[in-house]
């Protein structure tokens, strides 16, 4: 097994519940991998701004992975601007599709925090992804379904090529990372490190590509998988 040297973390599904509440478990896990000198990434379909509140609220210090690869970003004590990967331009002619198509009667609603969203777009999960994919299957996009929300994201960027920017940003070297997540959006982010880990609510195509899928759901995972295979406690 590769030394573990970086943990990257999805957030929602991963180190929250179900109702997005964060898990002590995760947390106290998380803080005790930072405190013995392993940085945490953050690496999530959030914009950049939620995404560095969790990490200052958290205490982790591995940097971001915003909008599914979309955004990145360093540090916020370096002055360090978020770096965009995504073109946003290809999800807004899928969704100019779709006011198109229903014209006020559209299914899909816009989150409310995009504003600033830059590389991507993404709507309330208040349906299944089928559809939605089905109606933009010959556009430029790539719809995940987090289970959380919706997202037209940009083919060419992902959580994974994302990390490997950050990587190369940061000096980590990639196969050191042990990824830990729980969706779809998490296949190409867990693809790109050196450690697979789903929890146990992860869904089963993620599932299929980890190393290791955890015994415990959400937090309660991740701390499951930093006890293993960072402190040997499990
Ligand atoms: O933004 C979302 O849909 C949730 O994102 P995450 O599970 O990748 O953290
Ligand atoms: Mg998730």
């Amino acid at each position: 097994m590769v030394k573990i040297e970086a943990i990257a973390v999805d957030v929602d599904g991963t180190i929250t519940d179900g109702k997005r509440r964060i898990c002590h478990s995760a947390l106290d896990a998380l803080r005790k991998a930072e405190d013995a000198g392993i940085p945490v990434i953050i690496s999530t379909g959030n914009i950049s701004h939620f995404s560095y509140a969790v990490a200052t609220l958290v205490g982790t210090t591995g940097g971001l992975v915003c909008e599914n690869g979309g955004v990145i970003y360093q540090d916020g004590y370096n002055n360090n601007e978020v770096i965009i990967l995504g073109d946003i331009s290809k999800a807004q002619k899928a969704y100019d599709f779709l006011l198109e198509k229903f014209g006020e009667d559209i299914p899909f609603k816009i989150v409310e925090d995009s504003d600033a969203r830059v590389s991507e777009i993404a709507f309330y999960k208040n349906m299944d992804s089928k559809p939605l994919k089905e109606l933009l299957k010959d556009f430029d996009v790539e719809v995940y379904d987090s289970g959380f929300a919706l997202h037209l994201t940009d083919p060419d960027v992902d959580k994974g090529t994302g990390l490997v920017e950050l990587a190369k940003l940061l000096d980590y070297n990639i196969e050191s990372i042990m990824c830990i997540g729980d969706s779809e959006n998490d296949i190409d982010f867990l693809l790109a490190g050196g450690f697979k880990v789903a929890v146990a609510n992860a869904c089963d195509e993620l599932k299929e590509i980890a190393d290791y899928v955890c015994q415990k759901e959400y937090g309660d995972g991740v701390a499951e998988a930093i006890d293993k295979f960072l402190f040997n406690q499990c």
